[in-house]
């Protein structure tokens, strides 16, 4: 199932494209002489999947850019494939372009976002479309950033170009949630996950986590962090846990450790500042205490001091990084802090069918002052599946008006 070269190698692809390569991915993607035939939709979001599959690719590697596929095809047949590997390298139809040669000429691409019409850090990809006379444009999503909004299919329909928008929409929509979060609100998406038992709690009353969930959720969690571009706990969570928080597969982005702690009163020996396979950076305040600074930044650790340590400070720092999707894998008080200030808009949470009872055990969010249920905040957009013999639940809190 991976043994597409064009694909395992991105840049490679540029200069070796070849003709079995170009066999090797028809086949793989099935387009055989029956499938050549379909036309519409059913073709059409076929091939978005495709692209959506290798934008895939590059998960957690392209913020603050995002993830993107170009699939080319002419004559019923996949003459070109691209994806954008990260930031500052072209973007997916240059791929794409490259890989087709003057199999380009009246064929059809597909892409997963608007084709940009914008001098950025590469140049516009709707300028490299007209150029290589393509005949028509098969676009996911349209760019919410405004350098391009729009701009994109509008120069290529000026220069005659057959475009349809919006082919499997909400699934580009999906894959570039934290991309478009960015764009719009200038804060990355604040996704809060987390693990709870049956009857609300994330510990027993001694603190013992170890496992909630089972070992396929555990799994899910590896995935999650790998196209997240940080994940953050408090002092807290690395003392009672010492979590790793690296998404443990091979070959997979890690995200930015980040650690808030104002007090620093951290342990001098945890799995985070052991272990380099994913940077960490604990966030603190100016007058915290030097000595733990000195020994934590001699251990490899960044540490920045931002007054006062708030989410939203936080989230407004890490859109400055550059990032597009950060996990809040916190306790239940930094979790309640989190959605207080608006810096989390997205809940995952796994519920393990398992009853700890305690009325110390600590829930995944503590209080938000709210005493009606009125004023509890319901979530918007859920759906639930089974993993393992877990539930995971997502939803999207409502946006303050
Ligand atoms: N990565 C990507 C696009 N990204 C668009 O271009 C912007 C980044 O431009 P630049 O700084 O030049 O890389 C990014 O914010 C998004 O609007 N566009 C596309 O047509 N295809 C791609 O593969
Ligand atoms: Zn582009």
């Amino acid at each position: 199932m991976d043994n597409f070269p064009v694909v395992d190698q991105p840049n490679a692809f540029v200069d070796d494209y070849s003709e079995e390569n170009a066999l090797l991915v028809k086949s793989a993607v099935g387009l055989d002489s029956h499938l050549q035939k379909m036309v519409g939709n059913d073709f059409d979001s076929r091939m978005m999947q495709r692209c959506l599959e290798l934008a895939k690719r590059a998960t957690g590697r392209t913020s603050p850019n995002p993830l993107v596929g170009a699939v080319i095809v002419k004559d019923g047949e996949i003459v070109g494939e691209g994806f954008h590997p990260r930031a500052g390298e072209p973007h997916a139809e240059v791929f794409a372009l490259k890989a087709a040669g003057d199999r380009a000429r009246a064929a059809t691409i597909y892409v997963s976002l608007e084709p940009c019409n914008h001098y950025g850090r590469t140049p516009p990809c709707s300028e490299a479309l007209i150029a290589a006379g393509v005949a028509k444009v098969v676009v996911g999503m349209v760019d919410p950033n405004p350098l391009v909004a729009g701009g994109g299919i509008a120069r290529l329909r000026a220069a005659g170009i057959e475009v349809v928008a919006g082919v499997d929409e909400e699934a580009c929509q999906k894959l570039n949630e934290g991309f478009v979060h960015r764009i719009l609100y200038k804060r990355p998406l604040g996704i809060l996950k987390y693990a709870m038992t049956l009857d609300g709690k994330i510990a027993t009353s001694a603190g013992h986590s170890a496992w909630v969930t089972n070992r396929d959720a555990r799994n899910e969690v590896h995935q999650l962090r790998a196209a997240c571009d940080a994940v953050i706990v408090g002092g807290n969570t690395v003392r009672q846990d010492n979590p790793y928080l690296t998404s443990h597969q091979e070959g997979a982005n890690n995200p930015l450790r980040v650690v808030m702690s104002r007090s620093l009163r951290l342990p001098e020996n945890a799995h985070l500042w052991q272990t380099t396979e994913a940077p960490t950076l604990v966030l603190t305040e100016v007058d915290a205490n030097p000595d733990v600074k000195e020994l934590l930044r001699k251990q490899g650790v960044e540490v920045l001091e931002l007054t006062p340590l708030t989410p939203d400070k936080v989230m407004a720092y890490l859109y400055e990084r550059g990032f597009c999707s950060v996990l809040w894998e916190c306790g239940g008080i930094l979790a309640a802090s989190a959605i207080a200030q608006g810096a989390i808009q997205k809940i995952l949470a796994f519920i393990a069918p398992k009853i700890i009872g305690g009325n110390n055990a600590p829930t995944p969010v503590g209080d938000l002052g709210f005493t009606t249920m009125t004023e509890a905040l319901p979530l918007e957009r859920v759906s639930w599946r089974v993993v393992g013999s877990d539930c995971l639940v997502e939803g999207y809190l409502p946006r303050k008006s």
